[in-house]
């Protein structure tokens, strides 16, 4: 059966894109079929980080009614399915929010999980991606407007008649800092799945069009990408894993530098 979970967040730029690509990317490695969808219609995103931002069809023209959505899945890293969505205006002011719910019954039955990447705001079509999921995930700052939009997310979400899974706190200083995981879920009310650090090695990955776990497996950020992963699934987070992934990356990393000894990434 599949699972419909959207990735919401009420502000904007708290990590929802960011979190949908990385935490997509790790189910997918995990042998989950997994879809991650960009409902942001007219701010869309998820298509620029991973590589996918001039496809021909995306979710613009399927919910024109011009194309079909199986037309519009890309694959990314570890085999995620990607449906982007497109950069035009002209393709925003013809797309058709209300053909979701359809459009996803298309879809469904072919994935494990459909992950929605909602737009920010709780306007007509930021509120469909909340009342069309099985589970929601709030995306959360710590800092008080993204909690407060946060928990404006999480009573829309309940009135329509929608589970909140859980909130993720993207951004901390420190993961280990309890007294912020404690504030932020007792003003939320929700389980708080995971914390993510700040982390300068997302931004650097999104400029390279890959996640972060994918180019940076063994980052702080990544770290806590691949543990709420384990946790949404089920599984045992594998720490030796991670201390093999450690090793072949230094591995490559020293090969890179013996074979391009001038080279370096995009910052
Ligand atoms: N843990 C992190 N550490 C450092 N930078 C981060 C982190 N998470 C996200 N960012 C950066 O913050 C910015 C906003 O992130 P993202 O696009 O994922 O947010 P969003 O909620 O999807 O935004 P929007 O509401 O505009 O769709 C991006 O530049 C991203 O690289």
């Amino acid at each position: 059966m599949t699972t419909v979970i959207t990735i919401a967040s009420g502000k904007g730029g708290t990590g929802k894109t960011t979190v949908t690509a990385n935490l997509g990317s790790m189910l997918a490695y995990h042998k989950k079929r997994t879809y991650i969808m960009d409902s942001d219609m007219g701010m869309a995103n998820l298509g620029l980080v991973l590589g996918l931002e001039n496809m021909p069809i995306t979710l613009h023209e399927v919910l024109a009614g011009k194309a079909d959505i199986h037309d519009a899945i890309y694959e990314g890293p570890f085999g995620v399915s990607v449906i982007p969505s497109g950069l035009s205006l002209e393709g925003f002011k013809n797309s058709d929010p209300d053909l979701l719910r359809g459009i996803m019954a298309d879809i469904v039955d072919e994935c494990d999980i459909l992950m929605i990447d909602a737009p920010a705001g709780i306007n007509h079509d930021g509120i469909i991606p909340l009342a069309i999921a099985d589970e929601v995930i709030l995306v959360v700052n710590p800092d008080i407007a993204s909690i407060v939009d946060g928990l404006k997310t999480k009573m829309i979400t309940e009135m329509m008649g929608g589970k909140i899974r859980g909130a993720i706190i993207n951004r901390v200083n420190r993961i280990d800092d309890k007294g912020t995981e404690e504030q932020i879920e007792k003003i939320l009310d929700v389980p708080i799945i995971g914390m993510i650090p700040e982390d300068t090695n997302v931004r650097r990955a999104s400029a390279n069009r890959t996640p972060i776990v994918v180019k940076y497996p063994t980052s702080d950020a990544s770290r806590a990408f691949r543990r709420i992963a384990s946790q949404t699934i089920g599984i045992e987070y594998d720490e030796d894993e991670e201390k093999s992934e450690k090793r072949k990356e230094n591995l490559i990393e020293r090969f890179a530098k013996a074979l391009f000894p001038g080279g370096r990434d995009v910052n």
